[in-house]
């Protein structure tokens, strides 16, 4: 029988099953991931959060005595990096003793993440350069909506669309886009929707999720984005962004092409749980 103790946790209700998996003993296959993520049968989340000593990651060549953060999509596929999961990550650390802070290097599939618990509960992380491609791709959601999209690179993929209407969206099934072959390996799909200076709001469809309620690399994906297209009346300037999603409000400040990222991470639940029989 395999027991496991969780925590579960969310940064702007984008939410998190979260294993200590110290010495690299687990192994969740991608069927443990689905029944984890799983918001009836399993426990629920759009994500799975590992917490595992770097050292046992070989594709890790940095600090082998950090905490590496190895995140996987609620259907079991593994993803570079996650914005909120990071800050959820760290917060779990902190909370379980594994980690002094306030500040705690990450070790991720997208490099190291430094991050820092803040006094008034949010966390702050820096996430390295943020690249945002020329051109753009066709996007078309379920409604039949089609927008231009703007490829933005957060060390996992993102396009961002500009929108009117974003709440009226119908982003129940995954958008297509054209070419098809421009995400190869799935991409993450924001729609953004300019609200004031340097303040847009955002949905998003996450690769290997669906809709939820937030991405925090989408985030830093729309605000270097709007920047980039002139939205928001910053064109190309360095600043604070504010960005809406319909699970709360973080913060991205863009300094050059580096990007740090600030929002709420939350732990709600403690316990055990059995698994099914493999
Ligand atoms: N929710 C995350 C992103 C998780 C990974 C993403 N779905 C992918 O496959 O790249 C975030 O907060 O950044």
């Amino acid at each position: 029988m395999r027991r496991w103790r969780f925590s579960k946790g969310h940064g702007t209700q984008n939410d998190f099953v979260v294993l200590l998996d110290r010495e690299n003993v687990l192994d969740p296959s991608d069927e443990d991931v689905r029944w984890l993520c799983d918001r009836r049968a399993g426990i629920g989340g759009d994500g799975l959060l590992r917490a595992v000593m770097a050292r046992h990651v070989p594709e890790w060549d940095g600090d082998p005595g950090l905490w590496f953060m190895d995140y996987r999509n609620a259907d079991g596929s593994v993803a570079q990096m996650c914005g909120n999961g990071v800050r959820v990550f760290v917060r779990y650390l902190l909370d379980q003793g594994l980690a002094t802070g306030p500040t705690v290097d990450v070790a991720t599939r997208a490099g190291l993440k430094p991050a820092t618990a803040l006094p008034d509960g949010r966390v702050r992380v820096g996430m390295g350069r943020v690249a945002v491609a020329p051109g753009t791709v066709r996007v078309t959601t379920a409604g039949g909506s089609a927008y231009d999209a703007t490829s933005v690179d957060v060390g996992n993929p993102h396009a961002v669309s500009v929108v009117t209407g974003v709440g009226s969206l119908d982003l129940t099934r995954e958008p297509r886009w054209e070419p098809a072959e421009a995400f190869g390996e799935g991409v993450n799909l924001e729609f953004v929707e300019p609200l004031g200076e340097r303040h847009v709001a955002m949905r998003v469809h996450e690769r290997g999720v669906g809709e939820t309620r937030s991405c925090g690399t989408g985030t830093v994906a729309a605000a270097a984005a709007a920047r980039a297209l002139g939205v928001g009346g910053a064109s190309g300037g360095d600043g604070v962004w504010t960005v809406d999603v319909p699970g709360g409000r973080v913060e991205v400040e863009l300094v050059g092409d580096e990007a740090h990222l600030t929002g709420p991470a939350v732990l709600v639940a403690h316990g055990e749980v059995t698994l099914p029989p493999r």
